[in-house]
């Protein structure tokens, strides 16, 4: 099935209700969801046409003997096969609408997530992250879809009662007695309920934290031995959940059997005015026998509402967090005429300042020019701003002062788009997914071909491994590409960067997990792969450092001193005290 791109959008009124800003997504799908809806009435019209024909045929055939028994039995046997086939298109059409609904919802949000500048993930918890785009996005969209169906539902208990009122109006009023206290007692047990509910929920969501970090964290967990203490915190967390749900049951069990034998006292209320009514000669046998099965009928949609309204109160407390993301705009955004051209790759940073959103103050008046073509190393102790240079070049975040240019752009000016095509960064961690050697190689430019796959491999020094796995450019990585070694990693995240060919090339300590050789012969099938590409190498051995024309030392966000490897040793004491306190072999 082909993707679809997302029909509706949340109304971004942030004073409306949570229902008004979400009633796009409802409006979007109304076709599906009218069609449902009618549906499930239309079934349970003829639901309640059942007992009434029971009543007729009781009466008729059994007591008076006027009719032909058989006739009631298949009219019941073809009115039930109706009602089952109708329910069954309801409930195919009802269950559509959900998921329609939340997929638009999921890519909404995914959208707006995808956007979302890196200072934003730099504040939030992943964790948060994916229980907002999975169970709160299924508690809204439950809600909207299954909300109408229960209130089609209830409204059904209208007609049912119209249809008791014309058969017989006081046993009518005795039948239906019971029913708003079955409705009452159902929305004081969710109210009840409710609050241990959500801390349910909430303790879930830790527990779900706790073995997410024990699975992503094993290998620390086992290397310092840790695996009893990370199963206290796991029983501990386990513990929790386990009282909440004593608490849950303790709830439950007070409410339900008084709301199981309410229905009961209905029937008996029934048999007694009925009955006296059937010997008074006042009403038929087949009016009770009628009216036994609309108690029952009736009861579920009553009890349902209770389940309703706290539908309702998880479905406002998520779609608020969903909103919550929805409403924080992003700030690294293109202008308006946005500039997509080629660029040569003249690099410069201008009187730049910066602070990470949290405070953290990076770049303290960074001045520094790449020319296009040139291979700089840049150095200096850790917290330096190292790696924040090559963030701004790629505009992973705005500049707070100053500016940085390519080929006399400010960064800000050109379309996010281009300009990550054209500035290529590397990071010393890098994230492989759970793709096939060539996918990801290909990853930032999907339709290319295995030959220039292999020879951005090649440029990289990671086609000679790669022929070695299993299934050479085939082979599906572990998750992460935990299934490779670091220099593997970071040789495969060298070729995806290659593939891409930027004029303007970013290596973060990108090659600190290679052995020197090999990072040498990277490096001179770099050089001559391409010439003419900028390239900006974060440093922090002297292998790598040697492989630059020129060496920027920096300190506390600036640049303290620039010049050849040889120059500044033997002119920059702070540059020779870098190398000493940090540079390996
Ligand atoms: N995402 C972030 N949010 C907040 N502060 C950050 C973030 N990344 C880095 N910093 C801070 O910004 C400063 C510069 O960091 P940067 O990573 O550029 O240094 P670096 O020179 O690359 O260091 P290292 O050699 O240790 O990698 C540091 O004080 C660091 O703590």
């Amino acid at each position: 099935m082909s993707r679809r791109a997302p029909r509706a959008s949340i109304d971004p009124d942030a004073s409306k209700s949570w229902l008004r800003r979400a009633l796009p997504l409802v409006k979007a799908h109304r076709a599906l969801l009218i069609t449902s809806l009618t549906l499930s009435f239309a079934g349970l019209i003829v639901q309640v046409q059942i007992p009434n024909l029971v009543r007729v045929g009781i009466d008729d055939a059994v007591v008076d003997r006027t009719g032909e028994l058989s006739t009631y039995v298949w009219w019941i046997v073809g009115l039930a096969l109706a009602q089952g086939f109708i329910n069954y298109l309801a409930r195919l059409y009802l269950l559509r609408t959900a998921y329609e609904m939340e997929y638009d919802l999921r890519n909404i949000v995914y959208a707006h997530l995808v956007r979302m500048p890196f200072g934003f993930y730099d504040r939030v918890q992943t964790g948060e992250l994916m229980s907002r785009s999975g169970s709160d996005i299924r508690a809204v969209q439950m809600y909207l879809s299954f909300g109408p169906s229960i209130l089609v539902q209830c409204l059904i208990a209208v007609v049912a009662f119209g249809l008791m009122l014309s058969i017989n109006v006081p046993l009518a009023i005795v039948a239906m007695v019971t029913m708003p206290i079955i409705g009452v007692l159902g929305v004081s047990m969710r109210k009840a309920i409710f609050p241990v509910s959500w801390l349910i929920q909430a303790r879930l969501a830790q527990l779900a934290t706790v073995v997410d970090e024990n699975i992503q964290g094993v290998r620390i967990v086992k290397a310092f031995a840790a695996e009893g203490r990370q199963l206290r915190s796991l029983a501990e967390s386990a513990d929790r959940i386990r009282w909440a749900y004593r608490q849950d049951a303790r709830i439950r069990s007070r409410w339900n059997p008084l709301l199981d034998n309410l229905p009961r006292l209905g029937l008996a209320l029934v048999l007694l005015v009925g009955g006296l009514m059937v010997i008074d000669g006042h009403t038929t046998v087949g009016t009770i026998v009628a009216f036994n099965s609309y108690i029952l009928m009736l009861q579920p949609p009553f009890r349902m509402l209770g389940m309703m309204i706290m539908m309702g109160q998880r479905a406002s407390a998520s779609a608020r967090r969903i909103y919550e993301i929805l409403d924080t705009p992003s700030d690294v955004v293109d202008k308006p005429d946005p500039i997509a051209v080629p660029l040569g790759g003249d690099l410069a940073f201008e009187d730049v300042v910066f602070s990470y959103p949290n405070g953290t103050l990076a770049l303290d008046g960074l001045n520094l020019h790449v020319r296009p073509g040139e291979t700089i190393a840049v150095v200096g102790g850790t917290g330096s701003g190292k790696s924040t240079l090559g963030r701004l070049a790629a505009r992973f975040y705005d500049v707070t002062s100053g500016r940085v240019t390519i080929d006399g752009h400010d960064v800000r000016d050109l379309s996010l788009a281009s300009l990550r095509e054209q500035v290529g960064i590397v990071p010393d961690e890098p994230f492989l997914f759970s793709l096939s050697i060539h996918d990801n190689i290909a990853y930032g430019k999907p339709h290319a071909s295995r030959e220039d796959v292999v020879a951005a491999a090649v440029a990289a020094g990671a086609d000679a491994f790669i022929r070695n796995l299993p299934e050479g450019y085939d082979t599906v990585v572990g998750e992460r590409g935990y299934t490779l070694s670091g220099g593997q990693r970071q040789r495969v995240a060298i070729a995806r960067a290659l593939l891409v060919n930027p004029p303007i090339l970013v290596l973060d300590d990108a090659t600190s997990a290679i052995d020197v050789t090999v990072e040498q012969m990277i490096h001179s099938s770099l050089r001559d792969k391409m010439r003419g590409r900028t390239t900006v190498i974060v440093a922090h051995r002297l292998s790598t450092i040697s492989l630059a024309e020129r060496v920027v030392l920096m300190e506390n966000g600036r640049v303290i001193a620039d010049g050849t490897h040889e120059s500044l040793l033997a002119s920059e004491p702070r540059y020779a005290e870098v190398l000493a306190a940090q540079v390996t072999a």
